[in-house]
């Protein structure tokens, strides 16, 4: 548990310490250490005014909050405190950037059909998901209810997770080439993309998910800086992207964990990804839209390559047939109430070291 969270990686979260005031924190081992004393923009509630600030101010916090923790501050035990949504989310995108899920998805739900859509490889596909309903680690997740078919309305029968990647926007633009991307992304978060996958078989034709995944998105507390991760080589792309999706930028070295009641069932490599978070960012703003402080834009599943490495069950389980057994013995498909799901992760740091990503669960319940 506190494996990973030493001073190569300080993620920042908000906490409560019983009745008291909303402040931000770092992680360190089991704890947290408490920022306010700090002062400025790290004496608020929540970490937006710190994330407007733009890159030399996150920067320079960061120095600041390195040199804090050298000095041996008082480390508040997690079990002490509770944790908050680290951020107020302005708006919420969700890409779907792995080959691996788009194929896998398509032979489960589409047999027959092409596999990748005409215009996967010139652009990362996305939509624009519910900021409303995202939630901090720990909220528990009611099942949704809907249409499941014609004539058919009641609980979800096929309730999964997607594991993925979140990408915070600190500083606002519009039009953001991929070589400003340190500009204006604060940091990434866990994301499970919780999904109803007979809601959505129902309703996704022509426009996409709707309320098949807009009841409810969990995140992780902790919001790692960008300045903490190594930048790596992303994939190659072929064909060669728009000039607008050029150059790639950076990839990261993310390895996940998907965790089904204290079962291990996936380690989905973020390696694999085919679009870079950078292009996300830059397709996502290309047409003069905006972002704004507290954007939130999700990698997609992440998929690699091998069975025991997708970031659904609807992968892992293809579409239920084939299903899991968990350490207890039983078996599963989709989820059942009382399930947890838990999806954690690492990093290459800058330090060389690997670190913690934190983790991100949910229970659901009827
Ligand atoms: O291919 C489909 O019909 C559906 C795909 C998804 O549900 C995935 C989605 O939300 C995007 C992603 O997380 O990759
Ligand atoms: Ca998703
Ligand atoms: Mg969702």
């Amino acid at each position: 548990m506190s494996d990973g969270f030493g001073p190569d990686n300080l993620p920042y979260g908000v906490f409560t310490l019983g009745r008291g005031e909303r402040r931000i924190g770092v992680r360190l081992g089991n704890g947290v250490v408490d920022l306010s004393a700090l002062g400025g923009r790290l004496a608020a509630a929540s970490l937006n005014p710190l994330m407007a600030a733009g890159r030399q101010e996150w920067t320079a916090a960061r120095e600041a909050v390195v040199a804090h923790v050298a000095w041996g501050p008082p480390v508040i035990p997690l079990h002490d405190v509770t944790l908050h949504l680290p951020f107020e989310v302005a708006d919420y995108t969700d890409f779907y950037s792995s080959e691996h899920h788009a194929l896998n998805v398509s032979a489960i739900l589409r047999p027959g059909s092409p596999g990748l859509s005409p215009q996967w490889k010139h652009l990362p596909i996305g939509y624009h998901g519910r900021s409303a309903t995202v939630v901090v680690s720990g909220t528990p997740i009611v099942r949704p209810s809907g249409q499941l078919g014609e004539g058919l309305f009641g609980p979800s029968r096929r309730l999964d997770v997607e594991a993925e990647v979140g990408f915070v926007v600190g500083r606002p633009g519009r039009r953001i080439a991929t070589t400003e991307f340190a500009e204006h992304v604060f940091g990434v978060t866990l994301v499970n993309d919780w999904s109803a996958r007979d809601l959505q078989a129902w309703e996704y034709r022509p426009l996409g998910p709707f309320l098949a995944k807009s009841f409810a998105t969990s995140v992780s507390p902790w919001v790692v800086p960008l300045d903490a991760l190594a930048p790596v080589q992303a994939q190659p792309q072929d064909p060669e992207p728009l000039d607008y999706l050029r150059p790639a930028g950076p990839g990261f070295d993310l390895r996940l964990t998907v965790e089904w009641n204290d079962t291990l069932v996936s380690t989905p490599p973020f390696t694999s990804m085919y679009w870079t978070a950078a292009q996300q960012l830059a397709h996502l703003t290309s047409n003069g839209a905006s972002v704004r402080t507290g954007d939130l834009y999700a990698s997609g599943t992440v998929s690699g390559p091998e069975r025991e490495q997708v970031g659904s069950f609807l992968e892992l389980t293809r579409n239920g047939d084939d299903p899991v057994k968990l350490a207890d013995g039983t078996l599963r498909g989709f989820l059942e109430n009382g399930d947890v799901v838990r999806i954690g992760g690492t990093a290459l740091s800058a330090a060389g070291t690997r670190i913690s990503l934190g983790s991100v669960s949910g229970t659901v319940v009827p």
